[in-house]
């Protein structure tokens, strides 16, 4: 389908509909330029297609006035008083990424203008044919909105949002919450047949909130067998004919998950069969339990002091982009934890509490961090790097015994190719370094059994015990802006893992040193020799004093015995993950626009590469490398984009991640000779 049309201040133009997507080719060459009236660029205008999939709304925009502009500095005078024409327009809807930052999501509106109002009236139908089938979209919401939020904006950025959501026609259910707890209670009580009425769950505020949110639908609904708590852990070890306490780091237990399972009263004794990946999940009781059929998905518009969550997901902290990612529909799976507190305090009984945290879950100089900062709340998001100082310089540390399950495969993974040039106090093992992106293909990757819960039956536990600055277990990356990496860059959104750190006493020097590695980009906050790192699927805690307080996704949780499982792909949420580029691949198209690029015979098959390539793709060999004639920070550009260039067909995060891993192994070789 194509007609001739009027793009408002743009010009008359060719628009057709193709199967997925509405594009237009200028059919004045002059306009081709797209230049306002001081000749600069009208990116806007620029553009000539608009996927379906980005459109949020077609309106119908009356009779009325089209722009169109005279084109050229030749004609600047003229450009101040457009040409107008009066007809019948439509108006699409939809966004632009920034070329800056691709995250970062714009609205933009493109008003086509005809004479005929019937013309105009069958494309609109067409149009709105073509976005009913977009079916992964929300049309009914339930928006909780914290008013006090972040700096207080949690209002204010509803308001500005909402016109949009109104735009897009999506019926919203908004609840102010009053006092902490109010979306917790909503939640909780909240009938499910009432809760299949709506297509997701909306929080406007803070990392903290979304937490309530979740654990409001999840403490009532969800229910799986619970990790081992430490005692069981311990006892089970001893049990088995050894009573040394070994040294930190040993492995020195394998314990059977059979032993451990639910405590939750009703709870079914079968580990139950959860898809991760299509939202659907099996062997949970009641045919009107929501864990039956599909999820409700949430979503997360940012107003708080941190917005780890919403960085993580989008790439952006932006309220407008956040709710086109909830309006579009866009769907990916989060990791959940599920944290156990056995007691409370030394003394206490057991007598296990579940929370559910969907970003990180951090002990030590995170507890007292949050729940110091409670006091300065009046502060707003400032408060954290006020009291963030004066914990730091209390320097307090805590004794306390840590054991986890040793996820082997990964593990082996990590080692020897991770090995990083040789820093004093650092650690000989470091992460991966290859982050989490949208359409990621680790988190894509089903396991086996496709079952949330992935600990594994037989697998070995590892414990260590000594004295901490803070114990983190890392759900996401959390980068935010304190953390522009996060605190772990490998962590990704569903790869069913927790990533662990341990942040051994240390001196305060030191441990400054590892802080200043976390608040740069492209620092190595992990790669300290008092820096455990872990990847696990669960882990247990045992306090060896007396006071004992985490921090579940920035809210205070006092744990003196605490147990915590990954929960894979457990959160449907509308987002689609972060689409950033990294730094090396502005070089290398730098490299590759400022000087001719031939192919010629200074290249060379490397097959020895093959290792270190991620398994995905060992088939796809050969890789071409350059070498010839070029400095040595050239040829590792160069190597990068060739691989690139070899591999056509691989997405641009699989070939990320390749090179990630190559530009780490690359940083410990010499050059190389034919
Ligand atoms: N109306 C309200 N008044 C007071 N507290 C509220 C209200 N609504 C929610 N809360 C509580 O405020 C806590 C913090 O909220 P939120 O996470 O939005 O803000 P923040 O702490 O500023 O942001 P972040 O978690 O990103 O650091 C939530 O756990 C919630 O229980």
């Amino acid at each position: 389908m194509s007609g001739c049309f009027f793009l408002d201040h743009a010009g008359e133009v060719l628009l057709t509909r193709n199967q997925d997507a509405l594009s237009w080719k200028f059919l004045d060459s002059s306009d081709c330029e797209r230049r306002n009236c001081l000749g600069i660029r009208n990116s806007e205008n620029l553009k000539t297609e608009i996927k379906f999939s980005d459109i949020y709304a077609v309106e119908f925009a009356n009779y009325g006035v089209v722009h169109s502009p005279k084109l050229g500095i030749r004609h600047a005078k003229e450009c101040r008083l457009l040409k107008t024409r009066e007809m019948y327009r439509f108006t699409v809807h939809g966004f632009q990424s920034s070329t800056k930052e691709p995250c970062l999501w714009k609205l933009a509106t493109f008003t086509f203008g005809h004479t005929d109002l019937q013309t105009c009236q069958s494309w609109m139908d067409q149009l709105n044919y073509s976005l009913i089938k977009e079916i992964e979209r929300p049309r009914h919401l339930l928006v909780f909105v914290h008013p006090k939020s972040g700096k207080g904006n949690g209002s204010k950025i509803w308001e500005t949002v909402s016109k949009i959501f109104n735009l897009a026609k999506v019926n919203t259910k908004v609840v102010l919450t009053e006092r902490a707890g109010h979306a917790f209670d909503v939640m909780a009580s909240i009938q499910n047949k009432e809760l299949h009425l709506y297509d997701g769950i909306i929080a406007v505020g803070g990392d903290g909130f979304f937490n309530e949110i979740l654990n409001g639908y999840l403490l009532s609904r969800l229910k799986v067998p619970l990790p081992p708590s430490p005692s069981d852990s311990f006892n089970s070890f001893q049990s088995r004919g050894s009573s040394s306490v070994p040294e930190s780091g040993d492995a020195v237990h394998e314990t059977d998950q059979k032993e451990h399972f639910p405590l939750l009263p009703d709870s079914n004794q079968e580990v139950m069969n959860f898809r991760a990946f299509n939202g659907s999940c099996e062997g949970i009781e009641g045919p009107d339990h929501p864990f039956n059929g599909e999820r409700p998905r949430f979503g997360l518009i940012p107003a708080g002091s941190t917005d780890a969550i919403v960085i993580c997901t989008t790439g952006a902290r932006d309220p407008i982009t956040s709710a086109l990612h909830i309006i579009l529909g866009r769907k990916i799976f989060l990791d959940a934890m599920q944290v156990v507190r056995w007691k409370t305090a030394s003394t206490s009984t057991i007598e296990p509490f579940i929370r559910y945290a969907a970003s990180f879950a951090g002990y030590g100089f995170y507890g007292d961090v949050i729940s110091e900062s409670e006091k300065y709340r009046w502060m707003g998001p400032k408060r954290y790097d006020y009291v963030g100082t004066k914990v730091f310089l209390k320097h307090r540390s805590y004794e306390a015994e840590v054991m986890f399950e040793e996820a082997e495969a990964e593990n082996a993974k990590a080692s020897p190719h991770t090995r990083s040039k040789r820093w004093p106090f650092r650690n000989t093992t470091r992460s991966e370094k290859i982050p989490c992106r949208a359409k990621c293909s680790i988190c894509n990757s089903k396991t086996e059994d496709g079952k949330i819960i992935s600990t594994r039956p037989n697998a070995r536990w590892c414990r260590t015990r000594g004295r901490f600055l803070s114990i983190g277990a890392a759900v996401m990356s959390n980068r935010n802006e304190r953390a522009p990496d996060g605190l772990v860059v490998d962590a990704h959104l569903s790869d069913g893992f927790l990533h662990l750190i341990l942040i051994k006493d240390c001196s305060l020097p030191k441990y400054l040193w590892h802080l200043t590695e976390l608040a740069k980009k492209g620092g190595e906050p992990l790669n300290f020799e008092f820096v455990e790192y872990h990847k696990t699927r669960a882990f247990t805690f045992t306090s060896i004093g007396e006071e004992s307080v985490w921090n579940l996704d920035g809210e205070i949780f006092e744990a003196h015995h605490l147990s915590a499982q990954v929960l894979r792909g457990l959160i449907p949420l509308f987002a689609s993950g972060p689409e950033f580029r990294f730094d090396y691949e502005d070089d290398l198209k730098k490299v590759l626009d400022n000087r001719p690029y031939k192919y010629s015979r200074r290249m060379v098959i490397l097959q020895r590469w093959k290792p270190i390539i991620s398994p995905s793709f060992p088939s796809r060999i050969p890789f071409w490398i350059i070498l010839k004639d070029l400095p040595l920070h050239y040829w590792k550009k160069e190597l990068l984009y060739s691989i690139g260039n070899e591999i056509g067909d691989l997405k641009t995060h699989e070939l990320s991640a390749m090179a990630a891993k190559i530009k780490v192994e690359i940083d410990g070789l010499k050059p190389l000779t034919k």
